[in-house]
């Protein structure tokens, strides 16, 4: 699904150069759940937001369902992010403005999707993190971690290939952060990859998949047995 090969990235701001990232390979199937660790400033979101096609890599080859982004223009690129990426943040970035039901719609409306299929895509995806009786509300009206079952369904309305996550429990208590993991959890189980950053250690170890990075390299450590095994 997802395949990088000797990507790097290197920033270039007056006449410093920061290697964000050093050159690494990176495989992961349909359906995995992987963990990004590691300490504030060894690269933890330029990995986020290259995988996310939000920047570009500044070397090596990055396929993604088999099609090399590599050689894509913008336009092609954002075609390829709002179908084949769901995007879930820290700070859930909802529309406050918008009910729960325009909020999901909104990223549909850029695909070609007409209107039954959008409701259809909607209602599916507020039932699946149990809010179907909220599409009405607005985003103020709900708990942290309501608003964070909203994003997740709006980034799964659009069936996309897999779902990042930045630090999706960063702003909620413990309990809520524990219902965002199952809920998390049994998407994967559904049969889309999460690739998901954290700064918890028990969160990551929920991940079959721990990727750790240090000063811009990224090692994997092994396979997590537990947490595949229950899976
Ligand atoms: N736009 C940029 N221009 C120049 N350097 C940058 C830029 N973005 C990030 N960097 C540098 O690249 C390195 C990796 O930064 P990055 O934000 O990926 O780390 P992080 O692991 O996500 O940190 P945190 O956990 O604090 O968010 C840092 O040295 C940072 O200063």
């Amino acid at each position: 699904m997802l395949k990088m090969v000797q990507v790097a990235k290197t920033y270039y701001t007056d006449s410093i150069q920061t290697q964000a990232l050093c050159p690494f390979d990176l495989n992961i199937a349909q359906g995995e759940f992987v963990a990004v660790t590691g300490p504030s400033g060894s690269g933890k979101t330029t990995f986020l937001n290259i995988a996310g096609l939000l920047e570009n890599h500044s070397a090596g080859q990055y396929f993604l369902d088999g099609q090399d982004i590599t050689l894509l223009n913008d336009k092609d690129r954002s075609k390829i992010r709002n179908e084949k990426i769901g995007f879930i943040f820290q700070s859930f970035n909802l529309i406050p403005e918008l009910n729960l039901y325009d909020n999901i719609d909104m990223p549909l409306r850029y695909r070609q999707f007409n209107s039954k299929e959008r409701h259809n895509r909607i209602m599916g995806a507020l039932e699946q993190v149990g809010l179907a009786g909220r599409k009405g509300h607005y985003p103020q009206q709900l708990s942290g971690g309501q608003q964070q079952r909203v994003a997740i369904a709006r980034a799964l309305a659009g069936t996309p290939s897999f779902l990042l996550a930045d630090e999706p429990t960063g702003n909620l208590d413990s309990q809520m952060a524990t219902g965002i993991m199952a809920l998390l959890t049994d998407i994967q189980r559904q049969g889309t990859s999460i690739i998901m950053v954290t700064h918890d250690p028990q969160q990551a170890q929920q991940a079959e998949r721990i990727i750790e990075v240090r000063d811009g390299i990224l090692s994997e450590s092994q396979r997590n047995v537990k947490a595949a095994a229950i899976a």
